[in-house]
């Protein structure tokens, strides 16, 4: 039998995310989602002639009716821009969107950024369904409504809190996901173990092996637990001005790690998201060791997990330090007190602190 898992995002922006085998073939959850005729699949080059074709004839079966567009840009964070934003935009124009319009987000968290993005702008907000196919977009970035374009100048500078209409998370696309992008969204899997629950990190010790092997019920626990958690902070705070910021442990040093390297993970030259978050996570532990907030045996136990679950955990060779701090001063966190981190005090505890000492930062990014 197909089990279908269902988790609910509560507050003033519900919705549901339904996890679960062969979904996108399932035009009837599909269509009812939909409350226009008009709907645009973004997708990417890799994505898109495995998934787009099934996506769109399980629709039209469904909603006979429906004008149905595809947008597929080339695959990588690279692609993140505000270009491709505007290119986004002019489909839904030649699409003749109306305001009742549906964007089905089909990829990883590049194309849900991107495809989100679009969503909150056209006519100043139409709704998206996320169909999330990497493991990193099933963990994450479908849920919560976060939605961006990278700048030169640094990560998802430029975006909106939109939050999906639906999140569907078809598991049997992630046979087809490459193995280091299933690392990659090991990393954020272990995110949530980190800062929220003691038990699980210790589970994800436990089915390390299994999680590489793809085994599908580990598999499908850890995307129904990050998916929880992260449900449970974005209804009590979708906008981020309080506890959300602890989803951000490790993204202080990974998003300078990704924008000092010019976003080229996606092409092999650079960290991907989910590894430059890895070894983002190991420095926040190390700094906060350094401030005194955490013994070094925790950072040492993040470390060696990550190492195992195959995920890098020091800064690529060739990346200068005071390049890297420069970068985080645009971080979006920092405010006037200076830069704002997510400290990882231990097993399922973390705590945000303003007005970190540069010079800290600097050792920790200089020695590990
Ligand atoms: N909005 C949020 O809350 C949030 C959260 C976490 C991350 N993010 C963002 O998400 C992005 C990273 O997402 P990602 O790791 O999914 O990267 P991605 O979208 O680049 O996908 C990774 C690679 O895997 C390919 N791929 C995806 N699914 C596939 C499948 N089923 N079969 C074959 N290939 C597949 C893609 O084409 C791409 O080459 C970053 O831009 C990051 O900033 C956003
Ligand atoms: O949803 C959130 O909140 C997160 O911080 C999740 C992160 O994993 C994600 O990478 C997010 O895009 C980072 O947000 P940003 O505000 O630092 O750009
Ligand atoms: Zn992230």
């Amino acid at each position: 039998m197909n089990t279908v898992r269902t988790v609910k995002v509560g507050g003033d922006y519900h919705y549901t995310i339904a996890i679960g085998a062969d979904l996108l073939a399932d035009g009837a959850r599909l269509a009812h989602m939909l409350r226009g005729r008009h709907a645009l699949v973004v997708s990417d080059g890799n994505i898109a002639p495995l998934y787009a074709d099934r996506v769109e004839a399980a629709l039209r079966a469904a909603r006979p009716d429906l004008v149905l567009q595809r947008f597929v840009i080339p695959p990588g964070e690279q692609e993140k821009t505000l270009a491709r934003f505007g290119e986004c935009l002019e489909a839904l124009a030649s699409l003749g969107a109306t305001r009742d319009a549906t964007v089905l987000a089909l990829g990883g968290g590049v194309v849900g950024d991107l495809a989100g993005f679009a969503a909150a702008c056209w006519m100043r907000g139409i709704d998206c369904v996320q169909l999330p196919t990497s493991l990193l977009a099933m963990v994450d970035s479908s849920v919560g409504g976060k939605t961006a374009v990278d700048l030169p100048a640094g990560k998802n500078l430029v975006g909106a809190f939109h939050p999906p209409r639906a999140v569907i998370a078809d598991t049997s696309t992630l046979r087809t996901l490459p193995d280091r992008e299933l690392r990659a969204g090991l990393a954020e899997v272990v995110k949530y173990g980190a800062i929220f629950d003691a038990h699980f990190l210790h589970w994800i010790e436990g089915h390390a092996e299994a999680l590489l092997a793809r085994d599908e019920a580990a598999l499908a626990h850890a995307i129904a637990l990050s998916c929880e958690y992260k449900a449970d902070v974005v209804a009590r705070d979708p906008f981020e001005h309080g506890d959300r910021a602890m989803l951000n442990f490790g993204h202080t040093f990974g998003h300078a790690i990704e924008s000092e390297q010019g976003y080229a993970g996606t092409t092999g030259e650079g960290l991907n998201h989910g590894e430059a978050v890895a070894v983002g996570m190991v420095l926040a532990a190390r700094l906060a060791t350094a401030l005194g907030m955490a013994p070094t045996e925790d950072a040492d136990r993040l470390q060696a997990l990550l190492q195992r679950l195959g995920l890098p955990t020091a800064i690529p060779v060739g990346l200068a330090p005071e390049s890297l701090l420069a970068r985080m001063r645009l971080d979006k966190k920092a405010d006037a007190r200076g830069l704002r981190f997510v400290l990882w005090t231990g097993a399922g505890k973390a705590c945000i602190t303003s007005g970190v000492d540069e010079g800290a930062v600097l050792r920790v990014l200089t020695h590990g």
